[in-house]
């Protein structure tokens, strides 16, 4: 191996980003708001001048929340654990909640689901154009690199910088120069070859995760848990899920576990207005447990053929949080023994390394099944995926590439792999 320049790992581990976006380490308890509010019409995107996150108009927004009062800590969970059939999860209340749940659906305007930025494209162009932030990134720095038309041994230490850069973790970067090392030393090699390798080495580490998310019909319901660190895109890709389930015919229920935001149970029930999935919601405040199994109780009462469960945003290194995650997936145990049947991680790309430690806490307390990367769109750093992918082998179901309800598409390797090497 070639050796490293002076400063190699302190640069590669001083570049560390924070998570972003930062998020509240209190959470406020907000009054619920009656309806949302309709969604403005979409202006035309501009590409080429995408923030670090994008907000599009025409994007389902995070509804705004009125002034937050803070709250010091967040609610506390009972040592043992309710018998089955608490209080609040009795047929009467469960029946309760439906009607104003009910009540609250006819009175909602009917929100068409926002459309993508370029509805007349096809996915590949779309993740294309939303993975152009990193592969600009990439390539850009690439052809800088080879400015030599021979191969040379600093030109692969450079090589190796700029992909370690590019999040792509150390081994992926190591096999692309190994293998430019072995077939091309000393021999002419373009900004494109190398493009082509890097193409080649990304879709050899993401076909084993490339695994489409299945439905067992055979459970009724097929239970789903959204879990992830704050504003990660939890809600917004449950509000795509549901449309792609009901798209297929399947009768499927939303559960508002967000319960900490009044604003994130009504952004579920404007995605359940959309797509004609009845929400089982809770006051804001309301303990998430006592919601997650209502939800289970109804929806298996009722044959449906999925279930998901959205739950409050929680950064992986708040333990009382975790354990309130721990203690929601034990309730609804209590009801499906097997279930949650899947459980998603959304992962921002966005927070670059950081997402690396989101999948490690998160999969030893929740038990995650599978991942969906969102936010693909709104940064340069979408090699992550390839870092994740290596270290934990988790099947990657969905990747999001932007805020419309066609932005989410089933993972495949190989498109991933040619967009973000800036192949057509
Ligand atoms: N650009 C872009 N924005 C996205 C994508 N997915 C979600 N978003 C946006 O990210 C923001 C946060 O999404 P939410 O779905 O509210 O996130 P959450 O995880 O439910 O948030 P909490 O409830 O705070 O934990 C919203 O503005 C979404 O529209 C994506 O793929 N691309």
């Amino acid at each position: 191996m070639t050796e490293k320049k002076p400063g190699f790992f302190q640069r590669l581990f001083g570049l560390e980003p924070a998570p972003s976006p930062a998020p509240p380490e209190t959470r406020p308890i907000d009054p619920v708001t009656p309806a949302p509010q309709p969604v403005p019409p979409a202006p035309e995107p501009e590409p080429e001048t995408v923030p670090e996150t994008p907000i599009t108009p025409d994007a389902i927004p995070s509804i705004p929340e009125p002034e937050p009062e803070p709250q010091t800590a967040p609610p506390t969970e009972p040592e043992v654990l309710p018998p089955p059939g608490p209080p609040e999860t009795t047929p009467d209340y469960v029946e309760d909640i439906e009607d104003r749940a009910a009540a609250a659906r006819d009175s909602m305007p009917i929100i068409p689901a926002p459309e993508t930025a370029a509805p007349q494209q096809g996915w590949f162009q779309r993740l294309a154009s939303g993975l152009r932030r990193s592969s600009d990134n990439l390539t850009t720095s690439i052809t800088s690199v080879f400015t030599k038309r021979k191969l040379d041994a600093a030109t692969l230490d450079e090589l190796e910088d700029v992909l370690i850069q590019a999040d792509l973790g150390i081994e992926t970067a190591m096999a692309i120069t190994d293998t430019l090392r072995r077939d091309r030393f000393d021999k002419d090699v373009s900004g494109e070859d190398v493009r082509a390798v890097l193409a080649d080495e990304v879709e050899k580490v993401l076909g084993p995760v490339t695994r489409p998310l299945t439905i067992d019909t055979a459970k009724k319901p097929f239970i789903i848990l959204m879990i992830g660190v704050n504003g990660s895109g939890k809600t917004t890709t449950i509000g795509k899920l549901a449309q792609k389930f009901a798209a297929e015919g399947k009768s499927v229920m939303l559960a508002a576990g967000d319960t900490f935001r009044a604003a994130a149970i009504e952004q579920l029930q404007v995605w359940g207005q959309r797509t004609g999935a009845p929400v089982i919601s809770r006051p804001a405040g309301a303990d998430a447990s006592g919601l997650a199994y209502d939800a289970v109780t109804q929806a298996k009462a009722e044959g449906r053929d999925v279930l998901i469960i959205d739950t409050a945003g929680r950064l992986q290194n708040r333990d009382e949080l975790m354990n309130e995650l721990e203690k929601v997936i034990r309730v609804i145990k209590k009801v499906e023994p097997e279930a949650p049947h899947a459980t998603l991680l959304t992962l921002d790309a966005t927070t670059g390394q950081n997402a690396l430690k989101q999948v490690e806490i998160f999969g030893q307390r929740a038990g995650v099944t599978g991942l969906v990367m969102t936010k693909l769109d709104g940064t340069a750093r979408g090699g992550i995926l390839v870092a994740i992918a290596r270290k934990f082998g988790l099947p990657v179901h969905f990747i999001g590439v932007g805020e419309g309800v066609n932005d989410l598409e089933p993972f495949k390797a190989r498109d991933f792999a040619r967009a973000i090497a800036g192949q057509d």
